[in-house]
């Protein structure tokens, strides 16, 4: 995996790709694709960028990271609204992909086969280790699969796993450190089975 690549053909060519952005909650994806996209930005690049409207937590508009980077998106319903917004750009960023509905993926390969540079971040996996809404789908599709990792709050390692510290069995649940941590394998399958003997289960 090439991780902060530099390969300015790949940054400024109007040739169409998809890169995909995933890992756990606290990986870095946003402030990736923040990255990303500013310097598309300043390579003169007509840029738009995309989340879903149900996620409101810093903003209701800036796609935000968890350390307070940000930049201005529009916030949309469905999947089939970037096509409405994407004639005349050349990349176009989408934060939050795991709430997608699955016609993202469709979405994403018409914008690259029609030359767009197309950037997608998002949550690889649930709070219970399960492939997330159109994700695996894209990474199916992608040109480069960048996998992020956060830092494991309980030994340190890396971590691929978002582990869910609220009571809640919903599948889309919006939060941050009060519900969620990152965690790396060992301490995710702990965690899990520790919630499992509270619950009596
Ligand atoms: N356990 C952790 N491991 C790594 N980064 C963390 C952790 N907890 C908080 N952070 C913060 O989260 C930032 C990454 O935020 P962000 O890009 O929004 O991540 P993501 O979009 O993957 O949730 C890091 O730069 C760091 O400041
Ligand atoms: C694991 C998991 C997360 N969520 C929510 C929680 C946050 O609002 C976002 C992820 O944001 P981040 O930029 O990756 O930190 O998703 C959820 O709804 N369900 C889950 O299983
Ligand atoms: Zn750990």
């Amino acid at each position: 995996m090439v991780l902060f690549s530099e390969d300015h053909i790949q940054e400024t060519k109007r040739r169409g790709r998809i890169e995909v952005i995933c890992g756990s909650m606290f990986s870095g994806k946003t402030e990736e694709l923040i990255r990303r996209l500013k310097r598309a930005k300043f390579a003169k690049q007509r840029v738009e960028i995309f989340k879903p409207a149900i996620d409101t937590r810093y903003s209701e508009a800036d796609v935000v990271s968890h350390d307070s980077h940000s930049i201005a998106s529009t916030p949309i319903d469905s999947s089939a609204s970037i096509l409405l917004f994407t004639s005349e750009i050349d990349v176009v960023g989408i934060d939050e992909a795991q709430f997608f509905d699955s016609g993202l993926i469709d979405v994403c390969n018409q914008l690259a086969n029609n030359g767009i540079r197309v950037i997608v971040a998002g949550l690889d996996m649930d709070f219970r280790g399960i492939p997330f809404g159109p994700m695996p789908g894209l990474c199916a599709i992608a040109d480069e699969v960048s996998k992020v990792h956060a830092i494991c709050v309980k030994c340190g390692q890396l971590a691929s796993f978002s582990h869910r510290t609220v009571k809640n069995d919903k599948q889309v649940l919006l939060g941050e450190t009060e519900e969620y941590e990152p965690l790396c394998r060992e301490c995710y399958q702990q965690a899990i089975q520790a919630d499992q003997k509270e619950s009596g289960h």
